[in-house]
């Protein structure tokens, strides 16, 4: 099951037979958004006083371009998200399942370039238990797109919220954002923490009980 097969999610538009994000106007096949992208790059290269013809450069702009539609920011289309398994809760588990230390790369949408660190996830099963690499493959895929730290870290609670029927979800990430790392303030030694927390993980013990597996 996907997202998008919920009421909570649908910004996705199809345009001759393929679905892509509608939202910003962005209504291209994935094909021709790697082209008008390759032609946008080459472009600010060029501005940068790059020079194209140089058989090293030569292939950066469509290589970028598929990039940034078929990794970096995949995240954008949602018809790319996870299949995600979902398992009867027969057993009737109702503890705390938590997964840590969950790989993040993405991107800051003030800078473009990435912040990257670690997801910290738990939730209370109701009926549906999920497969555990799948809630990897979804903090993945939401992390694949350019934006702010707040945001994603809400997104990844609420998605599970949504795929597992459960109000209760929580969320931690802890970054490095290479926008204060590597340029302006330079200082990169600060990381950036966030977190979010749904249903039962408001109460102040139930969120400790997370906290204490990471911390
Ligand atoms: N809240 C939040 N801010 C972010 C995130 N990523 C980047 N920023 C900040 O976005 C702000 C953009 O500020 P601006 O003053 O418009 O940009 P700038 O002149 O490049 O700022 P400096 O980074 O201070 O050089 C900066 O303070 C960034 O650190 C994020 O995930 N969350
Ligand atoms: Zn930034």
């Amino acid at each position: 099951m996907k997202p998008a097969d919920q009421s909570r999610t649908s910004t996705v538009t199809q345009v001759n037979g393929t679905l892509c994000n509608g939202e910003n106007g962005q209504r291209l096949k994935k094909n021709d958004k790697i082209a008008e992208i390759a032609h946008h790059f080459g472009r600010i290269m060029e501005v940068l006083g790059l020079d194209l013809d140089d058989p090293s450069l030569k292939d950066t702009p469509a290589r970028v371009a598929k990039m940034f539609v078929n990794e970096a920011f995949v995240g954008l289309d949602e018809t790319q998200f996870p299949e995600v398994s979902f398992f009867d809760n027969t057993y009737n588990f109702d503890e705390m399942v938590v997964v840590n230390d969950i790989s993040l790369y993405s991107y800051c949408e003030h800078h473009f370039v990435p912040f990257f660190g670690k997801v910290n996830v738990a939730y209370f099963p109701n009926k549906k238990v999920i497969g555990l690499s799948k809630i990897n493959r979804i903090v993945d895929f939401i992390g694949r797109k350019p934006q702010v730290q707040e945001k994603l870290t809400r997104e990844i609670a609420e998605t599970l919220s949504v795929l597992l029927d459960t109000e209760h979800v929580a969320v931690y990430v802890e970054a490095n954002h290479l926008c204060v790392a590597s340029r302006g303030i330079k200082d990169h030694n600060s990381h950036t923490k966030t977190g979010s927390y749904l249903g039962k993980f408001k109460n102040e013990w139930t969120k400790k009980e997370f906290v204490s597996t990471f911390q």
